[in-house]
């Protein structure tokens, strides 16, 4: 996949063929809006019609509702003019944007309370993107906080294994077929969804997974998306900053658990401790319906309505027999009536065998033979596949993995991942935290640096607007902490920047029985620095260090 070609146009800028124009008074009936018809005459504005939707005025095309939306920093209604001149028919604003725009608008305007909630309904009208005769795609949303990139990835892996043609919606990349497109979030807006949903159908796609982040849930991203199967990775700290609480972050996430949302659900919880897999659990059954729902417990299995009533059961799912196989893992996943299937990764950790369950629970949910996906599972090894920046061996003695590890339970599952075994070497860690975002995680990330890695070296990561010494300085305050606590692993805790440099640093520490790990941004290639963008890939750097000293160019301890 690494190789195929690259579709260089911006996702937002895709359209299928196939649209359902719509006059804009139909419009103003779907959103429950008010028809301002501006400049143009009231009779002829209700006539005018509409053949696709974009919230961006640099993505629009002729014949487009341009959505001005409010921002953090604009008021979309502030681009309109440059909408208009780029072809757009009408715009969708809210009361504010109205304000904006003036009962002189130069193009007629659709006014509601909020625009953002009516996007998914309206895209998905104007490109059928989801049509109610089987035709459209069988859909795989996951969501969670870690794992939804790695878990998406497999399900591909294993739909394509499977004979299906197949698209994938995520962080790294957009992929219809073999074809990719570049992706700048994890889940687009939701005209952009819609339009990739009707693009892929149209193309031949009989099936496509996508990540549903938060932020995705929160603004609605996916609304008028509706999923065949829904899965849940796991809930740990991050993206604090937006949701305020860890309540609050699973209050978003579970949305998408809703009948209105997805058909069925998969719902993996880590053991009987696990508090939010086990809510979710238990939201999921409430929601969908027991039987629609699976539950896989990597450990343990009780997961029941602690409070009795209808959905008191324990995991459907359990994990047993699980073996290293290679840096991977073989395992079994049993049901509580018997059925087994036998799964294996290539992946290294075992929250990669937590992705591969649910990514193979998924397609089991969608319908799929059990027979045939132990078929498929036993002859393709759908779930070696390559992840991009995901656990990333780059080389072996050392070994050296990049890995996207950028909150604290990824980074103490990654690094528990590359520990050598039986003690029989360092683990070294190069790292840091991002500017602008979730400052409350970057001392909890130095504590875990220090409690599971020998050397821990503090770089930096994007630092966006933020003075990249002081957030080193943030983290490394809590590795210290750690230290002078008497509790911590690292001997030495080094701050090196730039990063290439700090990467260097640690092959050079490194002797061959160590594991050097590059963690927190996995397959970027370029960092943000002030607003400025260096091309930077830690699998690059990470390489050439270690060409360097296996050609001899350093002195290797
Ligand atoms: C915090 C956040 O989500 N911000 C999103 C938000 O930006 P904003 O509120 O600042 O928008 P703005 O710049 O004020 O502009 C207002 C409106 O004017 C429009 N505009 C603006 C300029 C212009 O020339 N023409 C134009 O039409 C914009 O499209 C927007 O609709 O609306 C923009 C347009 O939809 C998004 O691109 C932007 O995502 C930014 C880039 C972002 O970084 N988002 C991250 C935090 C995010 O969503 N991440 C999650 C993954 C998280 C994870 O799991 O790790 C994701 O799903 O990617
Ligand atoms: N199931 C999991 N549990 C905990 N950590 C995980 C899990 N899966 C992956 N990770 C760790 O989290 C990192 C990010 O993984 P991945 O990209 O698959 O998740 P993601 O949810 O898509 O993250 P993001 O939304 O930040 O892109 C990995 O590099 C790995 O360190």
């Amino acid at each position: 996949m690494e190789n195929s070609p690259e579709i260089t146009t911006d996702a937002a800028l895709l359209r299928p063929e196939g649209v359902s124009s719509l006059a804009l008074g139909q419009l103003a009936s779907l959103t429950g809006g008010q028809l301002l018809p501006g400049l143009q005459g009231t009779g002829d504005a209700a006539e005018l019609r509409v053949s696709g939707v974009s919230i961006d005025s640099r993505a629009i095309r002729p014949g487009d509702l341009y959505a001005a939306l409010p921002g953090a920093r604009f008021h979309g209604a502030d681009f309109a003019d440059g909408a208009r001149k780029a072809g757009a028919v009408a715009v969708l604003t809210d009361p504010d944007g109205a304000r904006i725009l003036g009962e002189q608008a130069a193009l007629p305007v659709i006014v509601v309370e909020d625009p953002r909630a009516q996007l998914g309904a309206v895209a998905r009208t104007v490109y059928g993107s989801q049509p109610q005769d089987g035709t459209g795609l069988g859909l795989f949303g996951v969501t969670g906080t870690n794992g939804k990139t790695t878990t998406t990835y497999f399900v591909n892996s294993i739909l394509r294994a499977l004979g299906e043609t197949t698209g994938l919606i995520g962080t790294i990349e957009i992929l219809a077929d073999d074809q990719k497109i570049p992706s700048k979030l994890t889940t687009p807006e939701a005209s952009t969804v819609h339009a990739l949903l009707a693009v892929m159908r149209e193309s031949g796609m009989t099936a496509a997974s996508m990540e549903v982040s938060s932020h995705a849930i929160e603004f609605d991203r996916v609304a008028g998306v509706r999923y065949d199967v829904a899965g849940f990775t796991n809930l740990t700290q991050d993206h604090l900053d937006l949701h305020g609480t860890m309540q609050a972050y699973f209050d978003v996430k579970a949305r998408l658990f809703t009948p209105e949302r997805t058909g069925r659900a998969v719902v993996v919880v880590a053991d009987d401790d696990d508090e939010w897999g086990i809510a979710m659990a238990r939201h999921a059954r409430a929601q969908l319906g027991a039987d629609n729902v699976d539950v896989f417990a990597m450990r343990g299995g009780v997961v029941a309505d602690r409070e009795g009533g209808p959905q008191r059961r324990g995991a459907d799912w359990t994990l047993h027999s699980m073996t290293r196989r290679g840096i991977g893992h073989a395992f079994e996943l049993v049901h509580r009536d018997g059925r087994s299937l036998r799964v294996s990764t290539g992946l290294p950790g075992e929250f990669n065998v937590a992705n591969a369950a649910l990514a193979t629970l998924m397609v089991l949910a969608s319908g799929v033979e059990l027979d045939l996906l132990q078929r498929v599972l036993d002859e393709h090894d759908p779930l070696t596949t390559d992840v991009p920046g995901r656990m990333q061996l780059i080389g072996t003695e050392p070994t050296a993995v990049v890995d996207f590890a950028h909150n604290p339970d990824a980074l103490a599952r990654a690094l528990a991942a590359v520990d050598p075994p039986e003690g029989n070497g360092r683990v070294i860690l190069v790292f840091g935290a991002t500017g602008d975002r979730d400052k409350t995680k970057r001392p909890l990330m130095g504590e875990i640096a220090a409690r599971e890695a020998d050397v821990v070296i503090i770089s930096d990561d994007d630092p966006h607007g933020e003075d990249p010494a002081a957030i080193r300085a943030e983290v490394a305050a809590g590795a210290h902490a750690l230290i002078e606590s008497g509790r911590a692993r690292a001997a030495e805790v080094h701050e090196i920047s730039p990063r290439a440099v700090a990467i260097r640093s640690a092959v050079r520490m490194a002797g061959r029985g160590d594991s050097v790990i590059v963690a927190g941004r996995g397959h970027e290639t370029v960092q943000e620095i002030a607003g400025v963008d260096h091309p930077l890939d830690d699998r690059a750097e990470l390489r050439a260090a270690l060409e360097d000293m296996q050609e001899g160019r350093w002195e290797h301890q």
